[in-house]
């Protein structure tokens, strides 16, 4: 085909409007698909603005609380732009995107995952019921002239696939690749608290493409905004809610020894079920352990207390851990117990009580956790138990896990080994009963999720700093909610103020 041939079907399929539309025109058109397609009476504060910039081909920064509908501010402008095209979702976990296809199919939009071993998830594809094409025939589809699909999720690493960059390259020649979107940001970010190194890699994104980019976060600080906006090249309009959720009662109970700690979770968890019931007809929580024994012994403790609990880590297997997640998310189990693995991007609603039985590691991440509790907006719970002991064996493990590190860096550098399975078993001696934030692959695969690398472990200050800050969370006697909004970052002075009913701290004074 010749140059000029080419540049005419480069641009034939193209429908742009002749001029482009006015901030009404765009208000309008997204009213009528937040109404007509998502179901939604309101936008949320900053909802409609953020999805306006998108429609005019903004570089987006959206900073907004766990459960807040920050996959509104890139799924609403995919459907509502009028000259069509793929948008690329990048985010961290197969699950969690096999969620997000699933409630979109349902809406009827042409939502697609791009699973870079198909064969191996069938099981959770299965599971979630998930309209997921193979590889292949979405290969063809995305070729076509008159590609459908709207939205398209892949891992970071599923962007190494050369078949995948061959059709993203074809959409884009097209003028069909609308907009990449880059979920859970802050993993991009060594100074967050869920570093991805996949996650780095997407900085050629921009240039490769040069397309304009949102990226979407619940728990960045402003170092790690700034960090995002750099490595991603973006030149972003930023949208940064505050991190307030009143909704949230945050606590933190004295643990004693392991049995008195146990009953009094269990009693916990049977008065807020109790409450609970009186005016919905289910209830829901989740206990986050640090080890998997516990979360069996804890499972059977709340079992024993008459909440039907189960547990969940990495140690499971995949079937059982997908049996257990749909367990939870249908009711029939009220309680999940589960190391860290358990839950992130998992859009259940109604989740009444997050009780952490041990330290999370940053109050980032223990912000992320808790925030599962909560999402319809109603009254819940959020408890932490804590003693000095717990800290100082944490900090232990992580001096420790720190040193491993070191020399492991140390020694890769002098051997140019690798050894990456001899760093797992290291780590495992020391915390190998501690689950790390699943990949996509170990959160599908039937072995033990080898501990990502996270920011922590990449600067030794910053991950003792981390955990020294949520110590410090433990001990303060400050407003929580004041707490996290110092941490991550709020903008808005008044969100500074103290919640007065929202947290222990408050409610005693
Ligand atoms: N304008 C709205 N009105 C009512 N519900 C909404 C609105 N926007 C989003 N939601 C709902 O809020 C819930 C949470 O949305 P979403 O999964 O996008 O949250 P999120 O901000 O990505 O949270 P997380 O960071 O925890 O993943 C969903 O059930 C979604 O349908």
């Amino acid at each position: 085909m010749t140059r000029v041939a080419l540049e005419r079907e480069k641009y034939a399929e193209i429908k742009k409007p002749d001029k482009p539309l006015s901030g009404e025109e765009i208000e309008a058109i997204l009213q009528d698909k937040l109404v007509n397609v998502f179901r939604k009476k309101a936008f949320k504060p900053l909802q409609k603005e953020a999805c306006a910039e998108a429609l005019k081909g903004k570089d987006i920064l959206a900073c907004f609380p766990t459960g807040y509908g920050k996959s509104l501010l890139y799924q609403l402008p995919a459907v509502a732009a009028c000259d069509g095209g793929v948008t690329l979702v990048i985010s961290p976990l197969l699950a969690l995107m096999a969620d997000q296809v699933r409630a979109l199919c349902e809406i009827g939009i042409d939502a697609r995952l791009f699973n870079s071993s198909v064969a191996t998830h069938q099981v959770f594809i299965d599971v979630v019921r998930c309209a997921a094409l193979k590889r292949m025939s979405l290969m063809n589809e995305l070729m076509t002239s008159n590609v459908k699909v709207k939205l398209l999720f892949v891992a970071p690493e599923g962007l190494s696939n050369t078949a995948l960059m061959l059709c993203l390259e074809h959409l884009h020649r097209k003028g069909k690749f609308a907009r990449m979107v880059v979920d859970e940001a802050h993993c991009i970010s060594s100074w967050g608290h869920q570093f991805r190194p996949a996650y780095r890699k997407l900085s050629w994104l921009k240039r490769k493409f040069e397309l304009p980019i949102t990226a979407l976060t619940a728990t960045a600080t402003r170092r790690v905004q700034d960090d995002i906006c750099l490595c991603l090249r973006l030149n972003a309009v930023k949208f940064i809610g505050s991190t307030r959720r009143n909704e949230l009662f945050y606590e933190v109970a004295n643990k004693g020894t392991d049995s008195e700690s146990q009953r009094d979770v269990s009693k916990y968890i049977q008065k807020i079920k109790r409450n609970t019931l009186k005016d919905c007809d289910a209830f829901s929580g989740i206990v986050y352990c640090h080890t998997r024994d516990q979360c069996h012994v804890m499972a059977q403790v709340l079992s024993n207390g008459g909440v039907v609990a189960k547990a969940y880590h990495a140690g499971l297997g995949v079937k059982e851990r997908a049996r257990v997640q749909q367990a939870w998310m249908e009711g029939a189990a009220e309680v999940v117990c589960a190391t860290v693995s358990f839950g992130m991007g998992i859009d259940k609603t109604n989740v009444r009580v997050v009780v952490h039985y041990s330290l999370s590691n940053s109050l980032e991440s223990y912000y992320q956790e808790a925030g599962r509790a909560g999402r319809d907006g109603k009254r819940a719970f959020c408890r932490l138990y804590y003693c000095t002991k717990d800290a100082e064996t944490r900090r232990y493990l992580l001096m420790k896990e720190l040193q491993l590190q070191k020399d492991k860096n140390r020694k890769r550098k002098s051997t140019a080994d690798t050894g990456s399975d001899k760093r797992v078993k290291s780590l495992n001696r020391i915390g190998k009963i501690t689950d790390a934030i699943p990949t996509e692959e170990s959160a599908n695969n039937d072995i033990e999720p080898a501990p990502e690398p996270t920011g922590e472990l990449t600067n030794s200050r910053d991950a003792i700093q981390s955990l020294n800050r949520m110590i410090r969370y433990c001990e303060t006697l400050k407003c929580r909610h004041v707490a996290f909004s110092a941490h991550l970052g709020d903008l808005d002075d008044y969100s500074l103020q103290d919640c007065k009913l929202h947290c222990d701290v408050c409610a005693a004074q």
